[in-house]
């Protein structure tokens, strides 16, 4: 199936995403890249709220965020209510991230895992469904935006 896909990296990522871009696109998804698209150094916050606006907006149903571990822009990614992003470095928390948590962007670290890796991990993540039943109610409680501290 045909899925509208975003992906972001910053510039330890950006060799990375374009591999996985021209990979997905060739597999027939339809592939929104966000950026950034060479070497110079660039600030994952601003490509990770991106990418999350893009899943709020309705731009892309689906997710591939990029740095250097993947840390820094899945905690951007996830400042955006309407995102769960899922850093995963194997295919196994690709799948459970989607079969529990309904994420919608998964993160991964460039300088960590290899492009066949993070395909396996992609694939994993595009191919498996969300279980809902006792997950649901959980995924529902990661959706109230305004909570307090407790
Ligand atoms: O956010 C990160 C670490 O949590 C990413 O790995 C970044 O890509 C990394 O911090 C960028 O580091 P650089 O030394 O500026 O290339």
């Amino acid at each position: 199936m045909s899925r509208r896909i975003a992906l972001a990296s910053d510039h330890a990522a950006y060799a990375m995403k374009a591999e996985l871009a021209e990979w997905l696109r060739g597999l027939g998804h339809d592939v929104l890249d966000l950026g950034t698209n060479g070497p110079d150094s660039v600030d994952y916050p601003d490509y990770g709220y991106k990418l999350g606006t893009a899943i709020a907006q309705g731009e892309a149903e689906i997710g591939v965020a990029l740095c250097g571990s993947g840390i820094g822009i899945s905690i951007a990614v996830n400042r955006i209510p309407a995102a769960r992003c899922a850093l995963v470095s194997e295919p196994l928390s690709a799948s459970l991230a989607r079969q529990h948590n309904d994420a919608n962007v998964i993160a991964l670290g460039a300088r960590l895992i290899g492009t066949e890796m993070a395909k396996a991990c992609i694939t994993a993540f595009l191919e498996t469904p969300f279980l809902g039943g006792r997950h649901a109610g959980r995924v529902d409680k990661l959706s109230q935006t305004q909570r307090t501290p407790v």
